[in-house]
């Protein structure tokens, strides 16, 4: 493979390279990922986004890997920085991105900000999934028992979000692996730590599923607001501050879950055929 243009974008520190492979072929293998993904030797990033040809009348779909190699279904931030790539080539102020987890209408906001409809919260145990038929509104995860029950969500990929007293004290790094790779989990998740700061308020912290610890994660803020809003925590809208800024989320009665927050661009590139030679 040649060299591959690359933008380095972020949302909220987030940080995603973005490769256009409706032009050029821009399918790499898990190791190619993992080695742009080494912070010191590659580029690094939370996820690589792919933008590729619409496959169900959207403008474009986004295929989603995280940096161990994994693909995932849903990113949230990322969303809204390919969104606002995409309206900014069209000429539009609203347009469908298509992902695994189906077409995602994403709108200008203003202030350099996107909406995205992330679509329906899924809550059942099978549909997150879980290994075991439990309730999903509360169940122990076997290991965390000192962070409570756990409430899950699916927003096109698995979450597991803890309310805790103080989500600034948890120790992300000791105890993220171990819950992520749960067996109660087959697709392992993403976890949250969140505290309730007000009806309209939470703080939340997060070990992503295939990347570790990240500043921000938009489909884990929209997982918070929705296991806080059924827990009776929070009202259906809320503000969502995560370690490099804030989300407004909004469950909406269809069960569709929307997302505001910033889109940044850092700079462009172009990945060497070196790296990608492994
Ligand atoms: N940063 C994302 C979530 C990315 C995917 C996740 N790590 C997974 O494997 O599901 C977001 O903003 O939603």
């Amino acid at each position: 493979m040649s060299g591959l243009p690359f933008t380095k974008m972020h949302g909220l520190g987030n940080d995603f390279v973005v490769v256009d492979g409706r032009t050029r072929p821009a399918a790499l293998t898990p190791a190619q990922y993992r080695a742009v993904g080494d912070r010191r030797r590659g580029v690094g990033y939370d996820q690589f986004l792919t933008i590729l040809p619409p496959r169900n009348g959207g403008v474009a779909y986004m295929a989603i890997h995280n940096p161990d190699g994994s693909e995932a279904q849903a990113c949230g931030n990322g969303t809204r920085c390919v969104a606002s790539l995409l309206m900014r080539e069209t000429g539009r102020r609203e347009i469908a991105l298509e992902t695994v987890a189906g077409r995602l209408i994403c709108t200008d906001a203003g202030d350099g900000r996107v909406t995205v409809d992330m679509g329906p919260a899924r809550l059942n145990w099978d549909e997150i999934p879980l290994a075991a038929a439990v309730d999903t509104l509360s169940f122990t995860v076997p290991g965390a028992e000192a962070f409570g029950p756990a409430t899950s969500v699916n927003m096109g990929n698995p979450h597991a979000v803890f309310f805790v007293p103080d989500a600034e004290a948890v120790d992300l790094t000791g105890v993220g692996p171990g819950i992520e790779h749960n067996p109660l989990f087959p697709e392992r998740a993403n976890i949250e730590f969140a505290t309730v700061l007000a009806p309209d308020r939470l703080r939340m912290r997060v070990w992503e599923r295939g990347a570790g610890i990240t500043q921000a994660c938009g489909s884990g803020a929209c997982a918070t607001l929705v296991a806080a809003a059924r827990r009776g925590l929070t009202e259906r809208r809320a503000t969502v501050v995560l370690d490099g800024g804030a989300l407004e989320i909004f469950w909406r009665e269809d069960g569709h879950v929307e997302m505001t927050g910033p889109v940044a661009t850092s700079f462009a590139g172009t990945l060497d055929p070196d790296l990608l030679a492994g």
